[in-house]
């Protein structure tokens, strides 16, 4: 096996040229292999093989830094500096990360997980090697997805300013997560369908040399002509506009041809941006034919490409889904807009319901929340379905777009909670902080599946903004016999007793009523409350709790900072009450990869830790009794 031969970076150089074929193969069948059982991003992987291996044969690692955009796409990367044996425990607690990681490899530059950074990332390692005096290259390897992000435009367009070689590599597989949208994704693939065109140019070009003493002149003031017969000449004219020197588009599963080009890239003085053309899903029919399917994927049967496990029940992506699908037929003014997640969050089939209404902005999210801002001023009632991490992007616009005017934008929050093995750059555990500080906005979170659905009911007919965040996977259907409707800063009182008050949000009223059912067996008098709304908080509530309990217990899947139990904390404390109290959330801390159990038991927000806590804080010491 030639794979075998690559026990640390640069091993590759050592291959021969029959050797590299094969060991495009053999990376292929390694990871078809390993993702089939634990998971994990393998279209955007298999496209970028041949990619990888040209990046490696074309320059000298650890000392030159390949930048990844978002990071999904790092497993030959991986591969190639000797963390094979890495891919037995990829995604799971304690072992390689799905994403770059500094501290995994010190071929790793720079940790990412979030889209559209690689550029600013490139360019600042580039003109830090210009300060310091230093020789290495930078590469960024940006996709056509995350070019459609905003922070990718803000840094091209600085990157004009740097004197020194610094390369950008467009990835480019008409692919985001779905296919790719918008204005650029056209201006790509005209230059992807300009091959053709491209030898015609060339034709021209030379016969146009040809002419003599006055040829050549031609050709150079058409190429610096403003006119649009320029793009005739140059065919990545937007970026050429820019500063920025266009190579290609090349062959981006033709290893040599792509070696070809960045060592003549790497040559060149300035910003280069070179145009890799790929397939995503290359090499595994059921992932080329289903790229979007097998971007992220769970693990599969790879003779059929289907889940090795059936989903039986619902997940409360499945849940927003359809309500959203209710709604829109219901009331034409409901509009949903994703920031490049359409399966993730649940919009395909109101995208294929309602395709006037509804909006795939690319991988900008900030955007999304001040265009649905707008919306909202004209009268619409814009959703903003996103990944409760992915929306940290846009708190500037959620506060000074929508909160400052209290225009009526849906935030449905998906993923918000520990989402497991992307680990900690996706985790959704900072959304409650975050929103909770913003005036006028209104944050609720559903017990179980119906509350979900009641709640988007509630929130699209709301005046004001308002934010529902609920977690990744499997929906609860427990406590189907508490319905209450859905009021304004209003909590639901499920169990009422004395002596331990359990106040639990959205996911953790399970993880509640859990406990709560130990502690009766134990001989504890215990209420449970669902809060439904971190904010505003239902003050009448607490101090009733306060009143009758000797023990509040908060529960909140976010970090405690600035969370809903902080938020608790500090009204107990206006109110002076000599209530006892305990927060469980999660520490001020990020959150690694793993199963989400095993982060649950680690962070001590399971049913286990919270009881010990309890017992241990107070009912051990005599300050709870039953
Ligand atoms: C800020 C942000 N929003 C959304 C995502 C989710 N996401 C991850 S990869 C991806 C598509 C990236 O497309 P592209 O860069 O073309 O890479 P490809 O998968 O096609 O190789 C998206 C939307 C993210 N990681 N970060
Ligand atoms: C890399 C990335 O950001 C996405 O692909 C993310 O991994 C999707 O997560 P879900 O699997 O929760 O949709
Ligand atoms: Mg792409």
């Amino acid at each position: 096996m030639v794979l075998e031969k690559i026990k640390q970076e640069n091993d590759i150089k050592k291959l021969s040229k029959a050797e590299l074929p094969v060991l495009a193969d053999e990376i292929r069948d390694f990871l078809i292999r390993k993702i089939s059982v634990s998971g994990g991003h393998l279209a955007s992987n298999l496209g970028v093989v041949e990619l990888t291996m040209a990046l490696h044969l074309a320059f000298d690692l650890p000392k030159d830094k390949i930048v990844w955009d978002v990071g999904h796409q790092a497993y030959t990367h991986k591969i190639l500096t000797g963390r094979k044996a890495g891919f037995d425990e990829l995604r799971q607690y304690g072992g390689m990360s799905g994403f770059p990681k500094r501290k995994e490899s010190d071929c790793d530059c720079f940790d990412t997980g979030h889209s559209s950074t690689s550029i600013s990332v490139g360019l600042g390692y580039a003109l830090a090697r210009q300060i310091k005096g230093e020789d290495y290259k930078v590469v960024s390897v940006i996709g056509d997805g995350a070019l459609t992000g905003g922070m990718a435009y803000e840094a091209l367009n600085n990157a004009s300013r740097i004197r020194s070689n610094f390369i950008i590599v467009l990835n480019d597989n008409k692919m985001s997560i779905s296919e790719n949208v918008g204005g650029l994704s056209k201006h790509l693939s005209n230059l992807r369908t300009a091959e053709s065109y491209q030898e015609i140019k060339t034709g021209v070009a030379n016969s146009l040399s040809r002419i003599p003493i006055y040829g050549e002149n031609i050709v150079e003031r058409i190429r610096r002509t403003k006119s649009g017969i320029k793009q005739l000449f140059v065919p990545g004219m937007l970026f050429e506009n820019m500063g920025i020197l266009y190579l290609g588009p090349v062959d981006g599963h033709d290893t040599a041809a792509i070696v070809k080009v960045l060592k003549e890239a790497s040559r060149l003085q300035g910003p280069v941006l070179v145009h890799v053309i790929t397939k995503k899903g290359k090499g595994y029919l059921p992932a080329e034919r289903h790229p979007a399917r097998f971007h992220g994927t769970e693990p599969f049967d790879i003779d059929t490409g289907l889940p090795v496990k059936n989903r039986l029940k619902a997940n409360y992506t499945d849940i927003f889904s359809t309500v959203m699908r209710k709604l829109g037929d219901r009331d034409e003014k409901v509009i949903a807009i994703t920031a490049a997640m359409t399966d993730g969050t649940g919009l395909k089939r109101f995208h294929n319901m309602f395709p006037d209404r509804f909006f795939d902005v690319g991988i900008a999210e900030e955007h999304a929340v001040t265009f649905a801002a707008a919306l909202a001023a004209a009268g619409l009632k814009p959703v903003v379905a996103v990944y409760s991490s992915f929306l940290q992007r846009a708190y500037d616009q959620i506060l000074h777009d929508v909160c400052i005017q209290n225009l009526p934008v849906v935030f449905a929050i998906d993923r918000a909670g520990l989402v497991g093995s992307d680990g900690e750059t996706h985790q959704g555990i900072f959304d409650l902080s975050y929103l909770s500080s913003i005036p006028n906005m209104t944050i609720m979170a559903p017990k179980n599946k119906w509350e979900l659905s009641d709640m988007v009911k509630f929130a699209v007919d709301f005046p004001t903004p308002v934010a529902i965040r609920y977690p990744r996977g499997e929906a609860y259907d427990g406590l189907k016999e508490f319905r209450a409707p859905v009021e304004f800063g209003k909590s639901e009182m499920l169990y009422e007793e004395s002596s331990i008050a359990l106040v639990a949000l959205g996911s953790m009223v399970k993880t509640a009523e859990e406990v709560r059912d130990e502690l009766k067996q134990k001989g504890y008098a215990v209420t449970l409350v669902n809060m439904r709304f971190a904010k505003p908080l239902d003050t009448e509530m607490l101090e009733k709790l306060a009143d009758t309990h000797k023990l509040v217990v908060t529960l909140e899947e976010n970090v405690i900072s600035g969370g809903f139990g902080e938020h608790v904390t500090e009204f107990y404390s206006q109110k002076q009450s000599e209530v006892q109290l305990i927060n469980i959330a999660i520490g001020d801390t990020y959150v690694e990869h793993g199963n989400v159990e095993i982060l649950r038991r680690e962070t001590g927000i399971d049913k286990e830790s919270i009881i010990e806590r309890i017992f241990n804080e107070y009912i051990n010491i005599g300050q709870v009794d039953k």
